[in-house]
């Protein structure tokens, strides 16, 4: 089994209109490729911050759902709509959408763990300080794989990566939008780590860099194999990431060094402790 992943590192404005048709027309240039997974960033209808949230959040369905049905059905393609600030009741959440070519919602992730950090002199944000967590984990069937679904901060979480492996998630993938202190040192290594410790596939989705924005992404959108190392990356403009995955690297991967039967498991184990709603 495989699939044609495309990566659509997107600019993003200010204006959500404007964000829409860019992503639009994106994804179209990915599906006339060939692509039949096609993924987007994190944050793809609105400029990153906790003040912006508010501001552009909406409801799903609404105006940002309804624009990516549309291109997932007019393109038939699967697509990973990045993530969007979901409005529900008076919660906000980063939320990730998936839908099938037919344009039916397949899987929607509300990001499990918000980025709050301090990094003294360097970055401190405070994604709590408008957003709420969502308690869900996110698989997706396809017919070509399982997909695990996680945003961005999510992915530092080796944990929810293992969930997902543990319950056949063959391809990982985290819109997400690091940094300029985070990005240099942690966004490459954490995508193959998780690649690595899980033997499966990961994909990030990074907006592309805009130095005027008040939060400066790294871009570097990424495909990591099985085995670890980088199938497909970009540098920080905009740009479409394409990668064909071969399914099988991962059975060959995992039958060649085989820690997946070699767990103790008589010793340890991950699980979710989340009971059932
Ligand atoms: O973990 C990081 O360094 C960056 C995370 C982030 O930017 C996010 O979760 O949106």
């Amino acid at each position: 089994m495989s699939c044609k992943l495309a990566l659509v590192q997107m600019a993003v404005g200010a204006s959500k209109p404007d964000n829409l048709a860019r992503a639009s027309r994106l994804i179209k240039e990915a599906a006339s490729k060939g692509a039949n997974i096609v993924a987007l960033p994190e944050c793809f209808n609105s400029p990153y911050g906790t003040s912006y949230f508010p501001e552009y959040a909406e409801p799903i369905p609404g105006p940002s759902t309804d624009t990516l049905v549309k291109s997932a059905q007019e393109n038939k393609i699967y697509l990973v709509g990045g993530s969007i600030p979901e409005k529900d009741g008076d919660k906000i959440y980063n939320t990730c959408v998936v839908f099938d070519p037919s344009g039916n919602m397949i899987g929607k992730h509300r990001k499990m763990h918000l980025f709050d950090i301090d990094v003294p002199g360097k970055i401190r944000f405070q994604e709590s300080e408008t957003l709420s967590p969502g308690d869900d984990f996110t698989m997706v069937d396809t017919p070509m794989c399982k997909l695990g679904i996680g945003i961005c901060y999510d992915i530092r979480f080796a944990e929810m990566a293992q969930i997902y492996a543990k319950n056949g998630c063959k391809l990982l993938i985290y819109p997400g939008a690091f940094n300029m202190t985070t990005g240099p040192v942690h966004w490459e290594l954490l995508q193959r780590a998780r690649a690595l410790d899980n033997q499966i596939f990961v994909a990030t989705v990074s907006p592309a860099r805009d130095e005027n924005a008040s939060y400066v992404a790294w871009g570097h959108s990424t495909v990591v194999s099985p085995w670890g190392d980088v199938m497909a990356t970009t540098e920080h403009q905009e740009d479409i990431v394409y990668v064909d995955i071969d399914f099988g690297r991962l059975d060959e991967v995992r039958s060649q060094i085989p820690i997946t039967v070699q767990r103790r498991n008589d010793l340890y184990n991950v699980e979710t402790t989340k009971k059932s709603n």
